[in-house]
C-alpha cells in the first residue's frame, strides 16, 4: 500500500497548541494523568514520565507503581502523589469528564519479561476508558495475542490509544501485527502499519520520529543525539500523555509532545553539552521549550 509523503508541522501551527491554563483554572481542570510503571527494578523511569507530565502542565499526576518504589517516586519528588499497584484496581483509574480531563501512561518502567508486569499491563489496556498512551514493557503485552485483542476491543469501544515504540519495541508490535517487508523497513511507512494494526497514533521513535494514526503521518525531526540516553523516552510519554490529560486530540498531542520533547532536549544540550545531557535535565527544559515554540510561533 502507498502511503501519503509525511507532513512537517510548522511552528504557528504547533505553538497554537500549547495547553496553556485558563485564568480561573484548577489542578483537575488542568488535567489528571496516572503514570502506571516503575517497578522495583526501574522505578526512574516512572518518575521520569510523572515529572515530565507535571513540566508538561498536567495539573493533577499520580504515580501507581510498585511497592518497592513508592519511596523512591516519593523523594524524587514530593508533589507527585505515589500509591502502591497492590490492592490497585485498574478500574480506579480515572475517567476523562468534561470540565475534569484525565489520561493514563502504562509501561515506563514495566519489565517486559515479568509475568506480573504484563498482567497489569493488559488489565490497563482492558480497562482504561480515558486516553491511553502504551509505552516501555507494557508494549510487549500489547504485542501479544492478548494484547491484540484488547487493542482491537478498546478500538471498537472508541477508546482512545497512542503507542510509544522505539525500534525494537516496534520490531516487537511489528512480528506480532505480522507486518513484514517494505513496510517494516521504512519508519515513516511502519509508523502507519502499526497505527493501523493496533488501532491506534503510534509514535515511532528515533533520530527522527514518525508520527501516525494510520492515515496521515507527520515527521518531527529537530531532536539531537543528546537524547540518545537510558530515560528520554519515559520523558516523552510523559510529555504525551500530559498533553493528552490536558484534552488535545490524539495526533495533536503526540506531534506537539514529540517536538516539544526535541526542543527541550536541544535546550538541555545548549546549556549541559551534547555529552552531559541526562533526562532529568530534558524534563527541567521542557519550560524552555514551550518559551521557544511560543516565540516562534
Ligand atoms: N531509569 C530507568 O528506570 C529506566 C528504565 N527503562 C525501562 O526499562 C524497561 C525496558 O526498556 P528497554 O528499552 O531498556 O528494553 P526493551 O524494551 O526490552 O528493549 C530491549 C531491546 O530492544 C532493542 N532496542 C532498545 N532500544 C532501541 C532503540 N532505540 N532502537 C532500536 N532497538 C532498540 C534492543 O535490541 P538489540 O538491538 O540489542 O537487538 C534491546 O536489547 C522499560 O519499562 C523502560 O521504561 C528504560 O527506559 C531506561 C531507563
Ligand atoms: N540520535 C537521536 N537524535 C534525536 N533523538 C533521539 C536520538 N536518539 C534517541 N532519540 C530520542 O530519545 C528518545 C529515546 O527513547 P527510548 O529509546 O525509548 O529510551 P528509553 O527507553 O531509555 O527511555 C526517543 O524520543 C528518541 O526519539
Amino acid at each position: 500500500m502507498s502511503e501519503p509523503a509525511a507532513e512537517r508541522w510548522d511552528d504557528a501551527r504547533l505553538a497554537a497548541l500549547l495547553p496553556w491554563p485558563a485564568p480561573d483554572a484548577n489542578k483537575y481542570a488542568r488535567g489528571a494523568l496516572a503514570v502506571v510503571g516503575g517497578c522495583a527494578r526501574y522505578p526512574g523511569a516512572a518518575c521520569l514520565a510523572a515529572a515530565a507530565g507535571q513540566r508538561a502542565g498536567a495539573g493533577y499526576v499520580t504515580v501507581v507503581c510498585a511497592p518497592e518504589s513508592l519511596a523512591v517516586v516519593r523523594g524524587f519528588r514530593p508533589s507527585l502523589v505515589a500509591r502502591s499497584w497492590e490492592g490497585w484496581q485498574a478500574a480506579d483509574l480515572p475517567a476523562a469528564r468534561p470540565a475534569r480531563p484525565a489520561a493514563a501512561v502504562v509501561g515506563p518502567g514495566l519489565d517486559p519479561a515479568d509475568d506480573a508486569c504484563a498482567r497489569l499491563a493488559l488489565a490497563v489496556l482492558a480497562a482504561a476508558a480515558s486516553p491511553l498512551l502504551v509505552d516501555g514493557g507494557a508494549l510487549a503485552a500489547l504485542a501479544t495475542g492478548e494484547g491484540r485483542a484488547l487493542a482491537a476491543a478498546r478500538a471498537a469501544q472508541g477508546r482512545v490509544t497512542v503507542l510509544t515504540p522505539h525500534g525494537g519495541e516496534a520490531a516487537r508490535l511489528a512480528r506480532g501485527a505480522r507486518i513484514g517487508g517494505d513496510a517494516a523497513a521504512d519508519p515513516a511507512r511502519l509508523a502507519a502499519a502499526l497505527a493501523r494494526a493496533y488501532g491506534a497514533v503510534c509514535v515511532l521513535k528515533g533520530p527522527d520520529t514518525h508520527v501516525s494514526d494510520g492515515a496521515r503521518t507527520v515527521l518531527v525531526d529537530r531532536g539531537t543525539a543528546a537524547l540518545a540516553k537510558a530515560g528520554t523516552g519515559d520523558v516523552l510519554a510523559g510529555v504525551v500523555g500530559a498533553l493528552l490529560a490536558q484534552g488535545a486530540s490524539l495526533l495533536e498531542a503526540a506531534v506537539l509532545g514529540a517536538t516539544l520533547h526535541a526542543e527541550a532536549g536541544c535546550a538541555a544540550a545548549d546549556r549541559m553539552t551534547a555529552i552531559g545531557v541526562v533526562p532529568e535535565d530534558v524534563v527541567d527544559a521542557l519550560p524552555e521549550a514551550v518559551r521557544r515554540l511560543a516565540a516562534a510561533g
